[in-house]
């Protein structure tokens, strides 16, 4: 344990130059990129930017992605935004969750800068004080399921969409902060049952159950219901606002503040131990299959 600690480090602190972890890592390079992997669109009227997640073909979380979608938070912070809509830009895939290129094989060090990367993201889309919502417009296991239940809202276009935290299916196991987040929109109860399992939900047993807040049948009516969530807050002090999702969401915040060294190393741990490699193996060949 120590050693990964220390080598997990070691490499963050070369890749982002400071010696203060883990808050250094929050500022990602900027460099701009020639294919954006996100578009975003503010609507001049209403300040509501659409966050359009457009890395084909299923926009899976790697770490150009999440460093991209990191900065688009920060930036829509910067400017004042007055809501964010998380979309993607496919006809069937929300996302298909954290990419497993980044894990499978993957030296330790760069799992430990992908896992530093997904921390640091989740916890400005979680955390932010921008009003949030997912127009969910396609399938969205694991990693997918979590940036939607990062969002304080949920609109998901059914009837044939799936949604979950899907990990154990997987051999592998959710951490406790996606854990946390599915808890906090479904209950404890719903929470064990859906992630021991791994179970994935159709459109309208997320509904029955709290994991979306709203079932539509096609992107734009889910984007339209999603600029009425936000409209809600037209009138609520947005300072009041934001402290208020801050003390409401402060079981994640705070786990992540306080444990994201130790979450790192289990990580790092975990997915490269010779069972996890193997879960990996398989299921990466499974999609193959799937897709030829
Ligand atoms: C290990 C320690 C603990 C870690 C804790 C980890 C926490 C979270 C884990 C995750 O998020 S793991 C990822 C879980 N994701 C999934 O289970 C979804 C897998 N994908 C699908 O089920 C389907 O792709 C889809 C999303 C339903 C879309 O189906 P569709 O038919 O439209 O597309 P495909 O043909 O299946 O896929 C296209 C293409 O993308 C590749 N791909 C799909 N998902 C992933 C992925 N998550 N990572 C990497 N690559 C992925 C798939 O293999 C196809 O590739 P090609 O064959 O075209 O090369």
């Amino acid at each position: 344990m120590a050693g990964i600690y220390r080598s997990t480090r070691y490499v963050l602190q070369n890749a982002f130059g400071s010696r203060s972890l883990p808050g250094a890592v929050r500022f990602y390079s900027q460099k701009p990129d020639p294919a954006p992997l996100i578009n975003v669109d503010v609507d001049s009227k209403t300040g509501v930017a659409t966050v359009t997640m457009n890395s084909p073909p299923v926009n899976t979380l790697n770490t150009p992605f999440l460093n991209e979608m990191g900065g688009v938070i920060k930036e829509l912070e910067k400017n004042k935004t007055r809501g964010l809509i998380l979309t993607s830009s496919s006809n069937s895939v929300f996302s298909a969750g954290l990419d497993i290129m980044e894990m499978y094989k993957a030296p330790r060090d760069q799992m430990a800068v992908f896992w530093t990367t997904l921390q640091n993201t989740w916890l400005s889309l979680y955390r932010t004080g921008i009003p949030t919502v997912a127009a969910i417009n396609g399938h969205a296991p694991a990693g997918g399921c979590l940036l939607a239940l990062s969002c304080e809202y949920r609109v998901m276009v059914g009837p044939k969409f799936t949604i979950g935290l899907n990990e154990t299916q997987l051999g592998i196991v959710a951490p406790p902060w996606f854990l946390i987040c599915m808890r906090e929109a479904v209950g404890p109860r719903q929470t064990e049952l859906a992630l021991t399992s791994g179970k994935m939900f159709t459109a309208t047993e997320a509904l029955n159950i709290g994991l979306v807040d709203q079932l539509v049948s096609n992107k734009e009516e889910a984007l339209a219901e999603a600029h009425k969530f936000i409209a809600r807050f037209a009138k609520i002090p947005p300072l009041a606002r934001k402290l208020t999702k801050e003390f409401t969401r402060q079981e994640g915040i705070k786990y992540m503040e306080e444990k994201m060294l130790d979450d790192l190393e289990t990580f790092v741990d975990v997915a490269s131990s010779p069972s996890a490699q193997k879960g990996m193996e398989m299921y990466l060949e499974a999609l193959k299959k799937k897709s030829t």
